[in-house]
């Protein structure tokens, strides 16, 4: 097993994906953040593209690296790591886990094929669920990581708040559970922790400098005192 699992309890994952089309969705800036989120402290980095994975690779050969793969389908809702062709070519740029949708949704490939493919590559699975029976399902197939990085987003507007509910659902029947969506503070990552999260995962707020800036602009665009 690769997976530099010591690294990872306890640990912050820093998701790497900046904004879709924005003047820091590049090659060198990815592989940036994620050698900066290292260098401050983070276990691990997310990594969103094969390419990207195997020049971050490159650049930190002991750094744990989740790869994903995002894909807009004109037939399926599903976005992360759909295909079998995905799992294999993040498993070649040297991802140590692979996380995929683990959702109930109508998708190409069967959540059970992606797990036991990238099994088969050597590398951990991980499970991005948007409810606990999502994860009870990925468990069975053999997820090594289950998350509750899809919660909210499976229809709707997505809340504000971390689903701090199904991280305690998860938390009580899965061994290795990543919390991950809208973890947008350090005291959101320690709560996670407290209430038994294996691992945190923080994207928006570290690596998303528009939606960051957002924050503070509409704090101060809002009951500004006048001198
Ligand atoms: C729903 C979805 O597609 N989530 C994605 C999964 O890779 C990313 O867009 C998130 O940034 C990541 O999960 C981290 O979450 P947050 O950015 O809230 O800290």
């Amino acid at each position: 097993m690769q997976v530099r699992d010591e690294k990872l309890s306890g640990g912050l994952i820093v998701s790497c994906q900046p904004v879709d089309n924005g003047p820091m969705d590049n090659d060198d800036v990815v592989k940036r953040l994620a050698q900066a989120a290292i260098a401050g402290g983070a276990d691990g980095v997310r990594i969103e593209n094969a390419r990207r994975v195997a020049q971050v690779r490159e650049a930190m050969p002991e750094a744990l690296i989740i790869g994903i793969v995002k894909r807009d389908l004109d037939d399926s809702p599903v976005r992360i790591t759909p295909y079998l062709e995905d799992v294999a070519a993040l498993a070649t740029a040297g991802a140590d886990v692979i996380a995929v949708d683990a959702t109930d949704r109508d998708r190409p490939v069967p959540v059970k094929d992606l797990i036991e493919a990238i099994k088969q590559q050597g590398k951990w699975a991980m499970a991005d669920c948007s409810c606990l029976s999502d994860a009870l399902s990925a468990m069975s197939y053999g997820a090594d990581i289950v998350g509750s990085t899809l919660s909210g987003y499976t229809g709707g507007p997505p809340p504000t708040e971390p689903d701090y509910k199904l991280l305690e659902q998860l938390v009580s029947h899965c061994p290795k559970v990543m919390a991950e969506g809208r973890f947008n503070t350090p005291q959101d990552c320690a709560k996670a922790r407290s209430l038994g999260a294996w691992a945190v995962t923080v994207g928006t707020a570290i690596t998303r400098t528009e939606v960051v800036t957002g924050w503070f602009a509409d704090a101060l665009n809002t009951d500004w005192p006048s001198r």
